[in-house]
């Protein structure tokens, strides 16, 4: 519960800063501060979790639907976001227009390059096998690399999310980090040459397999629903599922789950995803990430990590207690987020990785003179 309304110093300074123009320019409807502000920031993931466990009745699972539903809408402005979005956007600036301050912020530390895959690296899409990124994101991805250590951390299995990516170069932290794995391909920016190996759940693999031939079983006769493996989690899909069937989905999760207390729920987008109740998550990959690269008690170091989902509140989360770097959350709506920035799609991502690349590039050619 620590660091649950932890505002990093630089935000909150600018957020006063933005708040004293906003006001001062009738920017915002009515008049706003950086309290008021600070209502957007919270546990909701965690509330959530609880209620799927423990609620008995249909109240509990609308509300689940109901955020559900916020967490990938189908149209993109709903007129209460359209409300919300002046002030998120204060709160919440983009990273490409901050970009100065970004990279200002870094100088002289080493920075290190999370980011998530799906939403974020690649376009949302109705079918799971068929979330690509583009050619245009690898080339970057791949230059990226070269100048930053890179790592990409998705609820995906290590297998999966390596098979989408298919660059040897980059660290890759699947079933939301439960599944480490290191370059395979030396990179001169490494500390330690050690290609790095962690699996934080192996002993749930019987468990995780049985409760997926349960899931497949139970909920066939939802049309659309999906069930997909992702090693040491599960994914059941709700995006091809009629909005009317989604109580019952969820349901048919819920009493398989009751039968599994080592296993907890989690919710994406239009995605319920189940995985071992250990204390690990995407935050924990990144504490593991940076300590093999060397960095655990270092200051000098300047974390970026890239996510669109509610499991990457995780690692926001981290690095905001720990003082470091920043949370860039990809969204084009207003969202609960301990993330600092925002970009809009995969294509802003792609361009604000670009500009990190151009930026190094740039600036040890001046270092150099
Ligand atoms: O941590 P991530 O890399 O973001 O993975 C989270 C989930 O991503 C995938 O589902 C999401 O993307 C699908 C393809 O665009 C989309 O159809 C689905 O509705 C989204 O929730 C993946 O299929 C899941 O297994 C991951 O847990």
């Amino acid at each position: 519960m620590k660091n649950q309304n932890m505002v990093d110093p630089v935000a909150k300074s600018r957020v006063n800063t933005l708040v004293a123009f906003a006001n001062s320019t009738n920017l915002l409807k009515s008049s706003v501060t950086a309290t008021s502000l600070g209502g957007f920031w919270g546990l909701y993931p965690k509330k959530l979790m609880k209620t799927l466990k423990n609620s008995k009745g249909d109240a509990k699972v609308n509300t689940f639907i109901d955020s559900m539903r916020a967490s990938s809408p189908t149209r993109t402005k709903s007129e209460e976001n359209q409300d919300k979005t002046p002030t998120w956007i204060l709160y919440h600036p983009s990273a490409l227009n901050m970009f100065d301050e970004i990279v200002y912020n870094s100088r002289g530390k080493q920075i290190v390059t999370f980011l998530d895959y799906d939403g974020t690296l690649s376009p949302i899409v109705a079918d799971p096998d068929k979330a690509f990124m583009t050619e245009k994101m690898r080339a970057t991805l791949k230059d990226i690399a070269m100048h930053f250590p890179t790592a990409i951390v998705s609820g995906r299995s290590l297998d999966k999310v390596y098979n989408f990516v298919q660059l040897t170069e980059l660290y890759y932290a699947g079933s939301h980090g439960m599944d480490i794995k290191g370059p395979t391909k030396s990179q001169s920016h490494k500390k330690n040459n050690e290609a790095v190996l962690f699996q934080a759940a192996s002993q749930f693999l019987p468990m995780i397999n049985e409760v997926y031939k349960i899931l497949v079983e139970k909920t066939k006769c939802v049309p659309g629903a999906t069930v997909e493996s992702n090693k040491y989690c599960l994914s059941v899909h709700f995006r091809c599922v009629d909005e009317k069937n989604w109580a019952s989905l969820a349901q048919k999760v819920r009493s398989v789950l009751k039968e599994y207390p080592k296993l907890r729920l989690s919710q994406g987008r239009k995605v319920l995803e189940i995985r071992p109740s250990i204390e690990w998550d995407k935050g924990k990959a990144l504490e593991f990430l940076l300590e093999s690269l060397g960095y655990d008690n270092s200051n000098n170091v300047f974390p970026i990590y890239i996510g669109d989902d509610r499991t990457d509140e995780d690692a926001f989360k981290v690095l905001r207690s720990r003082g470091q770097g920043i949370g860039i959350l990809v969204s084009q709506i207003p969202k609960e987020t301990n993330a600092s920035y925002t970009l809009q799609d995969p294509s802003e991502v792609c361009q604000f990785l670009q500009r990190l690349v151009e930026w190094k590039i740039k600036s040890s050619h001046c270092y150099k003179l």
